[in-house]
C-alpha cells in the first residue's frame, strides 16, 4: 500500500526554516535525499510559526524538529502541534550508538552540525566507507566538524570537535555593510581579479574554499588517513567543484531527522 507522507521534517536554520515529508514505513536506506523535496520558510518573518502549522494537517500524525533558532520557537512549535494532535519529536545532541561527540557540552553544539553529522556517518556505513569525513554546512555560518571511524567496524563514529565561521553570504554582506565604499557583490571564481566586485566575490570565495581544504589536510594528518569531505547547506553545489575529495549531501540536516527518529515512529 502507498502510504500518505506522514512525517514532516524541520530544519529551522537562522535564515530558512526548511520543510519536507517522508512516510513512517520507509526505510532509511529507500531514502534519497534528492527526492526530499523542500519548502523554504523565511526564519525572520513574524509568522513563521503560523506558516509552519499550516503543513500540520492530516495526513501529518508526527514532527521532527532539528531547530537552532532557540526555546521560543521550539516552545512555539510544541503549541502548534499540541493543537494539530501530533507528535513532536525534537533531535538533541546526544551520544548514539553510532556517533559520539567530544564537545566539552554537548548540549551546547548546533544541533544543525549534530543532524549533517548523522546523517554523513549513516552514509558513510551504507556505503562502506571508513574513511575520516570533513562534515561542511554552508549556510548562514560555516562549520567543518572532523567525525572520525572507531577503530574496529563495531566501533561508534567519534566527533573530534570542529569549527564555526561566517556563511559565504554573511561574509559578502558584512563587507559590503562595513565600508564605505564597497558594493554587495555576487560570489565569483577569478585568479588575481582586477575589478572591485571580482575582488571581494572571488576572495570570499577563495577563503571558504581555502579553509575547508587545509581542514582536510589537518584531518588528515591528524588521522594519518585520507579524508574526504561532505558538503550541505546552500553554498554546497557552489564550493563542490573546487574542493577535492568532496561530494555534496543535499537536504543533510532533514536525513539526519530521519537517521535519529525513523526507527521510533510508529
Ligand atoms: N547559489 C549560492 N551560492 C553560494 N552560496 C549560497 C547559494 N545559495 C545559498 N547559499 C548559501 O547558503 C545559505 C543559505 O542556505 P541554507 O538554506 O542552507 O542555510 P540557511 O537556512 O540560510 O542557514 P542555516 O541553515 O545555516 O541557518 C546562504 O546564507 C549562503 O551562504
Ligand atoms: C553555528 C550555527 C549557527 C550553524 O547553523 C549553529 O550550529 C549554532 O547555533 N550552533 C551553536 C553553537 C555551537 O555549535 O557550538
Amino acid at each position: 500500500m502507498n502510504q500518505a507522507r506522514d512525517i514532516l521534517l524541520v530544519d529551522a536554520g537562522n535564515t530558512h526554516v526548511k520543510l519536507s515529508f517522508v512516510r513512517s514505513n520507509r526505510g532509511l536506506k529507500d531514502i534519497q535525499t534528492d527526492d526530499l523535496t523542500v519548502l523554504r520558510l523565511d526564519s525572520t518573518a513574524p509568522d513563521r510559526l503560523t506558516q509552519l502549522a499550516r503543513h500540520m494537517g492530516p495526513p501529518v500524525k508526527e514532527v521532527w524538529l532539528c531547530s537552532v533558532l532557540g526555546e521560543p520557537f521550539e516552545h512555539g512549535v510544541q503549541q502548534s502541534c499540541d493543537h494539530a494532535g501530533v507528535t513532536l519529536r525534537v533531535l538533541q545532541v546526544l551520544d548514539t550508538p553510532d556517533l559520539k561527540t567530544r564537545y566539552a557540552t554537548p548540549r551546547q553544539l548546533g544541533r544543525d552540525r549534530w543532524s549533517l553529522m548523522l546523517a554523513a556517518v549513516q552514509q558513510a556505513q551504507q556505503r562502506m566507507q571508513r574513511r575520516p569525513l570533513l562534515c561542511v554546512s554552508l549556510g548562514t555560518a560555516t562549520t567543518v566538524d572532523a567525525v572520525v571511524p572507531g577503530s574496529d567496524p563495531s566501533d561508534p563514529w567519534l566527533h573530534l570537535g570542529g569549527y564555526i565561521t561566517p556563511g559565504l553570504h554573511t561574509m559578502l554582506d558584512s563587507v559590503h555593510s562595513k565600508t564605505a565604499q564597497l558594493p554587495r557583490v555576487p560570489l565569483a571564481q577569478a585568479d588575481w581579479p582586477v575589478d572591485t566586485a571580482s575582488a571581494i566575490g572571488a576572495g570570499v570565495y577563495q577563503m571558504q574554499v581555502d579553509f575547508i581544504q587545509t581542514r582536510l589536510h589537518q584531518l588528515q594528518d591528524f588521522t594519518g588517513q585520507p579524508a574526504c569531505c561532505v558538503l550541505s547547506g546552500g553554498g554546497a553545489q557552489a564550493l563542490a567543484g573546487a574542493l577535492v575529495d568532496a561530494w555534496v549531501l543535499p537536504q543533510a540536516v532533514l536525513l539526519g531527522l530521519c537517521v535519529a527518529f525513523m526507527d521510533l515512529s510508529s
